[in-house]
């Protein structure tokens, strides 16, 4: 799996410092409050499991599956819900956990789906931002990284469900995708 990758973007300390940062601006701004945290899955699960361990006001989480880019590197437009939340959202302080937002599509999407399920507020963190991807106007209200416009994989990112467990980010040697 190592041997696929071409370069490592991020290291593994470098992602450590940067969730306990976010997790401590986040702890100030529901200072408080009570947010229920939303993982969207499958990529932001490693990134929620370590956000929230940051997160020091009391929170409640549930899970949400989408998915728009099955095996391939360009989203295929279509975002497909696979699993939806457990209960009602109303009245509630959400926040939306996302691992990267490159074309800007799956949150857009959601945003929108959950705005209409009349919360009371609706934030967005996301670990990693490639805004050369961006073919819709999304911007997260905290993000973690700016990416290149490259695709990668490694903490939660997959290509075709693999290197999802690789705890840096890295970019895929050329081959892997030919092959
Ligand atoms: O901004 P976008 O261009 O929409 O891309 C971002 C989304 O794509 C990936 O999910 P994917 O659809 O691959 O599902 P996965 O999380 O199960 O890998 C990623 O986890 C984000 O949810
Ligand atoms: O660069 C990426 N890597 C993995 N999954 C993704 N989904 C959107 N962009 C990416
Ligand atoms: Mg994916």
């Amino acid at each position: 799996m190592q041997n696929d990758i071409q370069e490592i973007l991020i290291s593994q300390e470098e992602i450590k410092e940067k969730v306990a940062e976010l997790g401590q601006h986040l702890s100030k701004e529901y200072e408080g409050r009570n947010p229920l945290v939303i993982c969207i899955l499958k990529g932001a699960f490693i990134f929620m499991a370590d956000l929230v361990k940051e997160i020091t006001v009391p929170i409640e989480l549930d899970f949400m599956a989408v998915s728009s880019y099955g095996t391939s590197t360009k989203s295929s437009g279509e975002v497909k819900i696979i699993k939806d939340l457990d209960s009602s959202i109303e009245g509630r302080d959400i926040l939306i956990v996302e691992d990267i937002i490159d074309s800007g599509l799956t949150l857009s999407y959601l945003v929108d789906v959950l705005q209409r399920r009349n919360v009371k507020s609706v934030k967005l963190v996301t670990l990693f931002d490639k805004p050369s991807g961006r073919t819709v106007n999304l911007e997260a209200d905290l993000a973690g990284f700016i990416l290149p416009d490259a695709f990668v994989v490694g903490y939660g990112l997959d290509y075709a469900e693999k290197y999802r467990n690789l705890p840096y980010i890295g970019v895929l040697k050329p081959e892997v995708y030919s092959s």
